[in-house]
C-alpha cells in the first residue's frame, strides 16, 4: 500500500505520472507541497516544518526550478525516500546500502515518476490506485507496478530549457552522487563560478531547513557543519562541468540547497555511517515522546480524574480533601513542604492517621494508610484509592512542572482529584484522552468576590490597617517595608518569604492570625500565594514589578491573582477580601490583572528519569555530566504538549561537582537535585564538601556550628537562613543516599528546628536595614519616604496603554 499525497492547486500541474515499483513509502504523508505558489513545481518537495523528527524524508525531484516555471514534453519526476537509507535494521543499525536496480530504485528506495504535458484537466489512475480528488490524495495498493497520472489542462505551464546543463536538474541524485564519487577529478571552473559555489555552500551550512532535514538521516545539528564542509570538499574535487554550472545558475538560494541536499544525503550515508549510527542511538535514548506510555500499570487502570477548577479561595482543596479523608488509602501531593505539613496536621487532627513524606523528612504515623507528600516525592509504585494533586496548574512551571506531569500520568489511584485554576484544563483533557482516563470537571467560583479598593494607600504606608498583608517581591523590600511600617505606625509586622524554613513561615502565620498580640500586619513575598491559611483582610501590593534574575518585569497576571486571592477566607475573621496597591499609579495594572482570564497553557513540563539519562549517557563518552545534560536537552524529542523543564540550576551544581572524583552517574544526578540556593556561595561550598566526603566513602559530617542566639543584624539573619538551608540539604541527601553515608540526619533535624525557632525570634524583633546576598542585583529607586521600591510600572504600563489607544484611534479612522 502506498499513499501519494498530491497537494492542490492542481491547476498548475500538467500531468504527473507516478510509477511505483512494488514498494512502500515509510512516511509518505510528509509530502506537504508538491506545487508551490511561486513555482509550478518546487524542485524538491518541501517537507513540512515539523519539530524534530527522524522519520525518513521523501523527496520529489523534478526538472523544474524557480526560474523555469514551464515544462514541456515528458520528463521524469523522481519520488523517493532517501535512496539508500531505510530506517534501521533489527539491531537498530541504519542500513546504508546503495541501490543497484535498473532505475536506481528498489523496494525500499525510489520511484520513478513521469511528467507529461497533456492538456486535459482531470485525474486518471491506472492500476489499482484510487484517487481522492478532494485533497489530492492518491491511495494505491501496489503489487508489481502502478502508474498514477494526474493531469491538468493548464497550458500556461511549461518547461524552460536553458543551456547545456539543465538536464542536471532532473537527474537522479543517487546516480548523480555515484557519478561524482566515481569521477577522477573536477572540471576546471572560472574564478567567478568558484566564488559563487563557495557562497552556495556557505548558504547550505547556514540553512535551518537543511540542518533540520539532515536530522532525519541522523546527522545531528552539531555535526551538520562538518558534514557540509566535507561534502563541499568532495563536491569541489569531483564535480563535472554541467553539474557545477547548473548549481551556480541557481546561486546561493533555497533551490540550490534543495538540489544539493539529496546528493549530500547520499554522501553522508556513505561517508559517515558511524556518526549516523551514534546519533541514531543518541536520539533513540533521548526520546521523551508519549510519556503516558512510561507508566504501564497506571495505563492498565481505569482511573477517574476529577478536576476541581476555580480561582483561589473557592473551596477546591477542601472538597478534594474531604474525599481523601473518606478513602481507605489516600495520597495528597503538595507543591510545598509547608502545605504537606499543614495537611498532615489537619488530617491527623481529624482522626485519620496520616504520614508525612517530603524530600527532607519521613514521618511515619503507625497504622496510617494516608500520606501527605511533596509532589516530587510521589510514589508511582503504590496503589491508592484516592489521590489529590494540589495546584495542578504548576504542571506548566518551567522548572518543577515535570513533577506534576509525572504524578498525573503515573499515579496508580482509582480516583485522582486535581485542584487548580483553569489554565491547564484543556491540556488535562488532552492527556486524559491519551491515557483513557475518565475526566469529570467541577467548576468553582470564589465564595465572595474580591473587591478592589480604588483609593489605594496613596503612596503612604501610614495608611496600613490591621489585617493588611503588604506584598513585596524581594527580601530587601520586605524588610524596608516592615521597618517603615513599624516606624511610622503602631502596627507590628510578621514576615514571610521563600528563603525562610516552612516552620518559621508557619510560626509567622500563626503569630499574624492570632488576635491576641500586636502583630497585626503581614509583610510577605509571593511565597504567601500558596499554602498558608491566613486571616488577611486586604492584600496591598507595595509594587507590581519584580526582578526576574535578569531585569525588572511586571508581575505576571496569574501571580497577581493568586496573591490577591489570599484576602478574605471563608470561616476566617475577614470573609470579605479586599485588594489594592500602595501607589495610585499601580492600580490600573492591578485591575487589569484581576480582569484577565486565566491564560491557557499549551505545554507542560517533562524531565527524564535517571534511567533515561543513563541510557543516553551510554551513547556518549568523555563528556562531563553538565555536557551530558546539555546534549540531552539538544537532542531529546518531545510531543507537542510538552517541554523539557529548565535545569540551569542542576547544570550549575553539576559544573561545581565536576572536580569531585569518584562519583557515579547516579550519585551526580542525585547531588544535582539537592535543594541548594545556587546564588549562596556558602551553601554551595557545603554541598561540594558533602559530595567530596561522600565520594571518599567516609560518613558525611555536618561540620557546622550552632549559632549562639537569635540574629542581631541582617548579616546574622542571613547566616541563620543559610545554616538552615544547609541542614535541610543534609536531611534531603540523607533520604536520597544510603543512610550510613549521611548518619547525622537526626542531629541535622534537631539543629534545623532550633534554627527555625531562632529565625522566628529574630524576625519578631528585626528592625535593621537588609543586606543583599547578591551584589549584582540592580538597585531599586528610592522614594521620598525613604522606603525603597523597584521602579514603578506606571510609565511602562501607561506607555503601553497610550500605544493601544493610538492604535485603536487609527483603526477607528480606517473604519470611518
Ligand atoms: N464547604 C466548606 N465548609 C467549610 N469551610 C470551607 C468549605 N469549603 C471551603 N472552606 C474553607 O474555605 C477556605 C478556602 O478553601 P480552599 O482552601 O479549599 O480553597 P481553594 O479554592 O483550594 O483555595 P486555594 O487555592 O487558595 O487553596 C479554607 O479555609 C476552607 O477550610
Amino acid at each position: 500500500m502506498s499513499l501519494f499525497r498530491y497537494c492542490k492547486p492542481k491547476k498548475y500541474a500538467s500531468r504527473v505520472r507516478v510509477l511505483l515499483l512494488n514498494q512502500s513509502f515509510s512516511s509518505f504523508g510528509q509530502y506537504d507541497r508538491l506545487v508551490s505558489q511561486n513555482h509550478q513545481f518546487s524542485p524538491i518537495l518541501d517537507v513540512p516544518n515539523r519539530p524534530f523528527s527522524t522519520g525518513l524524508i521523501n523527496l520529489v525531484r523534478c526538472k523544474l526550478h524557480s526560474q523555469s516555471v514551464k515544462f514541456t514534453g515528458s520528463d521524469t519526476l523522481y519520488v523517493k525516500p532517501f535512496s539508500s537509507f531505510s530506517e534501521s535494521n533489527d539491531n537498530g543499525v541504519c542500513n546504508s546500502t546503495v541501490v543497484e536496480s535498473e532505475c536506481d530504485f528498489d523496494a525500499d528506495v525510489g520511484k520513478s515518476v513521469e511528467l507529461d504535458n497533456v492538456d486535459e484537466g482531470c485525474v486518471s489512475v491506472s492500476g489499482s490506485a484510487s484517487v481522492d480528488e478532494g485533497d489530492g490524495v492518491v491511495d494505491g495498493s501496489v503489487s508489481d507496478s502502478i502508474v498514477v497520472e494526474l493531469e491538468n489542462g493548464n497550458n500556461d505551464v511549461g518547461f524552460e530549457t536553458s543551456g547545456g546543463y539543465m538536464h542536471v536538474a532532473s537527474q537522479n541524485p543517487v546516480e548523480l552522487y555515484r557519478e561524482l564519487r566515481d569521477a577522477e577529478k573536477a572540471a576546471k571552473q572560472t574564478r567567478c563560478d568558484w566564488d559563487t559555489m563557495q557562497e552556495i555552500f556557505q548558504y547550505f551550512r547556514n540553512s535551518g531547513w537543511a540542518s533540520n532535514q539532515a536530522l532525519a538521516i541522523y546527522i545531528g545539528l552539531s555535526f551538520f557543519p562538518t558534514a557540509v564542509h566535507k561534502f563541499q570538499n568532495f563536491f569541489f574535487k569531483k564535480c563535472p562541468a554541467d553539474v557545477f554550472k547548473y548549481v551556480v545558475s541557481l546561486g546561493p538560494s533555497d533551490d540550490a540547497i534543495k538540489f544539493l541536499f539529496p546528493i549530500f544525503v547520499e554522501y553522508c550515508l556513505e561517508e559517515f555511517p558511524d556518526e549516523i549510527k551514534r546519533f541514531q542511538g543518541m536520539i533513540k535514548s533521548a526520546d521523551l515522546t508519549k510519556p503516558h506510555t512510561w507508566f504501564p500499570f497506571a495505563r492498565a487502570m481505569k482511573r477517574k480524574i476529577i478536576y476541581h477548577c476555580g480561582p483561589t479561595n473557592s473551596g477546591k482543596t477542601y472538597n478534594a480533601l474531604q474525599r481523601y479523608m473518606e478513602a481507605k488509602k489516600g495520597i495528597y501531593c503538595s507543591p510545598l513542604r509547608l502545605l504537606a505539613m499543614e495537611v498532615f496536621d489537619k488530617v491527623n487532627a481529624h482522626g485519620v492517621y496520616c504520614s508525612l513524606h517530603t524530600g527532607q523528612e519521613k514521618k511515619y504515623v503507625p497504622f496510617s494508610n494516608h500520606i501527605a507528600c511533596t509532589v516530587e516525592m510521589v510514589s508511582t509504585d503504590d496503589l491508592y484509592d484516592v489521590a489529590v494533586i494540589d495546584e495542578i496548574q504548576m504542571m506548566s512551571d518551567p522548572c518543577r512542572g515535570y513533577a506534576w506531569t509525572r504524578a498525573l500520568l503515573g499515579l496508580k489511584a482509582d480516583e485522582i482529584h486535581l485542584c487548580g485554576d483553569p489554565s491547564v484544563l484543556n491540556i488535562v483533557r488532552n492527556i486524559c484522552a491519551c491515557t483513557g482516563d475518565e475526566l469529570h470537571e467541577h467548576h468553582y467560583e470564589r465564595f465572595k468576590q474580591l473587591v478592589v479598593e480604588a483609593k489605594t494607600l496613596l503612596g503612604d504606608l501610614k495608611n496600613v490597617r490591621s489585617g493588611d498583608c503588604v506584598v513585596a517581591f524581594s527580601r530587601r523590600e520586605i524588610f524596608e517595608v516592615k521597618m517603615a511600617i513599624e516606624k511610622q505606625t503602631n502596627h507590628r509586622c510578621c514576615v514571610i518569604y521563600g528563603a525562610l524554613p516552612p516552620e518559621t513561615r508557619r510560626q509567622q502565620a500563626t503569630l499574624f492570625n492570632d488576635q491576641d498580640n500586636e502583630f497585626d500586619v503581614l509583610v510577605a513575598s509571593d511565597a504567601v500565594g500558596m499554602g498558608l491559611n491566613l486571616n488577611i483582610r486586604r492584600v496591598v501590593f507595595n509594587t507590581l514589578s519584580k526582578y526576574n534574575g535578569d531585569k525588572i518585569v511586571p508581575v505576571p497576571a496569574s501571580q497577581v491573582k493568586q496573591i490577591a486571592g489570599r484576602a478574605g477566607r471563608r470561616g476566617s475573621r475577614y470573609p470579605d477580601g479586599l485588594t489594592t496597591t500602595l501607589q495610585l499609579e499601580d492600580l490600573d495594572y492591578l485591575i487589569e490583572c484581576l480582569r484577565q482570564p486565566f491564560e491557557e497553557v499549551k505545554k507542560v513540563g517533562l524531565f527524564p528519569f535517571f534511567e533515561q539519562v543513563e541510557l543516553f549517557a551510554g551513547q556518549l563518552h568523555n563528556i562531563t555530566f553538565c555536557q551530558l545534560l546539555e546534549k540531552f536537552g539538544e537532542n531529546c524529542r518531545l510531543d507537542g504538549s510538552y517541554f523539557l523543564c529548565r535545569h540551569d540550576h542542576v547544570k550549575k551544581v553539576a559544573n561545581m561537582l565536576e572536580k569531585v572524583q569518584g562519583l557515579s552517574l547516579e550519585d551526580r544526578f542525585n547531588f544535582c537535585f539537592a535543594p541548594v540556593n545556587i546564588r549562596d556561595p556558602k551553601a554551595m561550598y557545603h554541598l561540594l564538601r558533602f559530595a567530596s566526603a561522600y565520594s571518599q566513602k567516609v560518613p558525611v559530617n555536618i561540620a557546622m556550628g550552632m549559632p549562639k542566639g537569635s540574629a542581631r543584624n541582617d548579616a546574622e539573619l542571613l547566616d541563620l537562613e543559610t545554616k538552615h538551608q544547609v541542614l535541610s540539604m543534609y536531611m534531603w541527601l540523607s533520604h536520597h543516599f544510603k543512610e550510613e553515608t549521611f548518619p547525622y540526619a537526626k542531629k541535622a533535624e534537631t539543629m534545623a528546628t532550633d534554627i527555625a525557632d531562632l529565625l522566628g525570634q529574630s524576625l519578631t524583633k528585626a528592625n535593621w536595614k537588609p543586606e543583599s546576598r547578591q551584589s549584582a542585583q540592580p538597585k531599586p529607586q528610592r522614594t521620598e519616604d525613604g522606603n525603597e521600591r523597584p521602579r514603578s510600572l506606571v510609565k511602562l504600563y501607561e506607555k503601553k496603554r497610550l500605544e493601544k489607544s493610538l492604535q485603536h484611534k487609527s483603526l477607528e479612522k480606517v473604519v470611518a
